[in-house]
C-alpha cells in the first residue's frame, strides 16, 4: 500500500482508494473500513485530536486544540469501588486541559469529516443532527470557513451555537424528531453541489470517534478490558471496536478485545431490545410509541430509529465480536449516576454522558464487570456550564423552517439551491 490508508468492503473485502467514499463500489450494503498502512500508531506532535493523525483518513492537520482527554479517575472509582477507571472526557475541561468549546464527542467526527471532504470529495456538506453533531459541524465551519448544510428538529434548534460567529451555515429546522431530520436530510443531498456527509458510513466521522479508544488506551498503558458509552445510532460503539482492533495490530497495547457495553436511554431502547432478543435487525415492536418514548427520554440524542445495528460491520457485529452488552437507564437513574459524577469528579455533563454512567453503576452493581480489571469510560459530553463561564455563544439563526411531514418541493428547493450557490 503507497498510500497512507486504502478502504475496504467489509462485505466482499474490495479494496479500493478513497474519493470521500461512503459505500462499496460493488454495491454491497456492508460498512466500509479503513486500513492504514502503519500498523504501529505514531503519535504526532499536533493539536488536539490531531495527535492520532496516523489514525484519520486525512493528510493535514487543522490547527484546532480540541480532542479527547483521559486521565485515571480515583473519587468516581472509589464510590463504585472500581480498582482501574479510565475517564475519556469529550467536552470543555480546561482544568484537564479538554478543550473541546462545543462539549460532545461529536468534534471529533466534524474535523476529519470536513478535512476529508476537502482533500477527497468536493461539494457542500450536509449533516442531520438532534443538536450535538449539528453544533460541531457549525463550529468546524466557524474556524474553518467550510460552508455546511445542517437539519434539525426545530425544537432543538437552540443547540445550535458556536464560540466564533459562524457565516457559512444554511440551517433548516423541521417540526419533528432527529429521523425525520436525518429523512430531510437525504432528500435536501439529492440538491447538486449537496454531499451527504454520511453518518456511520463516513469513515472519517468512525475514525475520529475512535480517537476515544486510542487516548483511552495510553492514558490505561493498555486496552481496557471493559468499554462503556452511550449510543443512539451506535456509531461509536463501532469506532470503538475499529480502534481497539487496530491497537491489538499494533502490537504494544494487548490482545485482548475491549467488551462494549453500550447503553440507551429508557423508553427509547430499540438497540437493547434487539440485542437480547439475539436478533441482529431491529423491529418495529422494539420502538413501540416511538414518537412519545422519545419525546419521554432524557438524552434525546439518543433516539436514532435507523442505527446501522444490522448492517455488516455495525452495531450487532461489534457486540458479538467484543462479546459486548447493553445497558438500559432510566432518567432517574441517568440523573442521579450524573450527579454522583459530577459531585467526585468536578464537571458537569450532557444527559447523554449521564445515561452512560449509570449504565457503569448497573454493571457493578449487577456484577456484569469484574471490579477488578480496566473500565474505559467514554464520557461523549460535557462541561456546558463551564464554557459558558469562558467564552461567547453565538446563536444561529435558521435560513429555513419547516412544518411537520414536508418534503422538498421546488420552491424550497429553490432555495437551498440558491444557497448553495453563493457559498460553493
Ligand atoms: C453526547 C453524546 N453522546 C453519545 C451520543 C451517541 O452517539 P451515536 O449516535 O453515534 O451513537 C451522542 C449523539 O449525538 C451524543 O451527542
Amino acid at each position: 500500500m503507497d498510500d497512507k490508508y486504502r478502504l475496504q468492503c467489509l462485505g466482499c473485502w474490495l479494496p479500493f482508494d478513497d474519493h470521500y467514499t461512503l459505500e462499496c463500489p460493488a454495491q454491497c450494503t456492508a460498512l466500509v473500513r479503513t486500513y492504514y498502512r502503519n500498523r504501529q500508531l505514531d503519535i504526532k506532535d499536533l493539536p488536539g485530536m490531531f495527535r492520532y493523525i496516523d489514525w484519520l483518513p486525512v493528510e493535514h492537520s487543522l490547527p484546532l486544540d480540541a480532542g479527547p482527554v483521559s486521565y485515571r479517575s480515583e473519587a468516581f472509582a472509589r464510590e463504585l469501588g472500581l480498582e482501574h477507571l479510565i475517564v475519556t472526557f469529550s467536552g470543555y475541561w480546561p482544568e484537564r486541559k479538554g478543550n473541546i468549546l462545543t462539549c460532545s464527542f461529536k468534534e471529533l467526527e466534524a474535523q476529519p469529516t470536513v478535512l476529508r471532504l476537502r482533500e477527497k470529495g468536493s461539494g457542500i456538506l450536509q449533516i442531520a443532527s438532534a443538536g450535538n453533531t449539528g453544533r460541531a459541524f457549525c463550529q468546524v465551519s466557524a474556524l474553518t470557513g467550510m460552508p455546511v448544510v445542517v437539519v434539525v428538529p426545530a425544537e432543538n434548534a437552540d443547540r445550535l451555537w458556536t464560540t466564533e460567529e459562524a457565516g457559512s451555515v444554511c440551517l433548516i429546522t423541521i417540526e419533528g424528531d432527529y429521523t425525520d431530520a436525518i429523512q430531510l436530510g437525504r432528500e435536501i443531498a439529492t440538491i447538486p453541489g449537496i454531499t451527504p456527509e454520511g453518518g456511520a458510513r463516513n469513515v472519517a466521522r468512525r475514525d475520529g470517534m475512535g480517537t476515544t479508544m486510542l487516548d483511552g488506551t495510553l492514558a490505561a498503558g493498555r486496552l481496557p478490558d471493559y468499554y462503556f458509552q452511550a449510543v443512539g445510532s451506535g456509531t461509536g460503539g463501532i469506532a470503538a471496536w475499529e480502534a481497539a482492533e487496530r491497537l491489538i495490530g499494533d502490537g504494544r497495547f494487548g490482545t485482548h478485545r475491549p467488551e462494549l457495553h453500550l447503553s440507551q436511554n429508557v423508553p427509547f431502547i430499540p438497540m437493547v431490545r434487539a440485542w437480547e432478543a439475539g436478533r441482529d435487525w431491529i423491529r418495529h415492536e422494539d420502538m413501540p410509541d416511538a414518537r412519545q418514548a422519545i419525546a419521554a427520554v432524557s438524552a434525546d440524542v439518543l433516539t436514532n430509529r435507523e442505527p446501522p445495528y444490522g448492517v455488516k460491520g455495525g452495531v450487532y457485529d461489534a457486540l458479538v465480536a467484543t462479546r459486548g452488552r447493553m445497558y438500559a437507564a432510566t432518567n432517574d437513574e441517568a440523573r442521579s449516576a450524573g450527579a454522583l459524577f459530577t459531585e467526585t469528579e468536578g464537571i458537569d455533563l450532557d444527559p447523554a454522558a449521564a445515561v452512560c454512567v449509570a449504565s457503569l453503576v448497573q454493571a457493578v452493581e449487577r456484577d456484569t464487570i469484574d471490579t477488578g480489571r480496566c473500565v474505559l469510560l467514554n464520557i461523549t459530553g460535557g462541561g456546558y456550564e463551564r464554557v459558558r463561564e469562558d467564552h461567547e455563544q453565538h446563536r444561529i439563526e435558521p435560513f429555513l423552517r419547516l412544518p411537520a411531514g414536508a418534503s422538498l418541493d421546488d420552491a424550497v428547493r429553490h432555495e437551498i439551491a440558491g444557497w448553495v450557490a453563493s457559498h460553493a
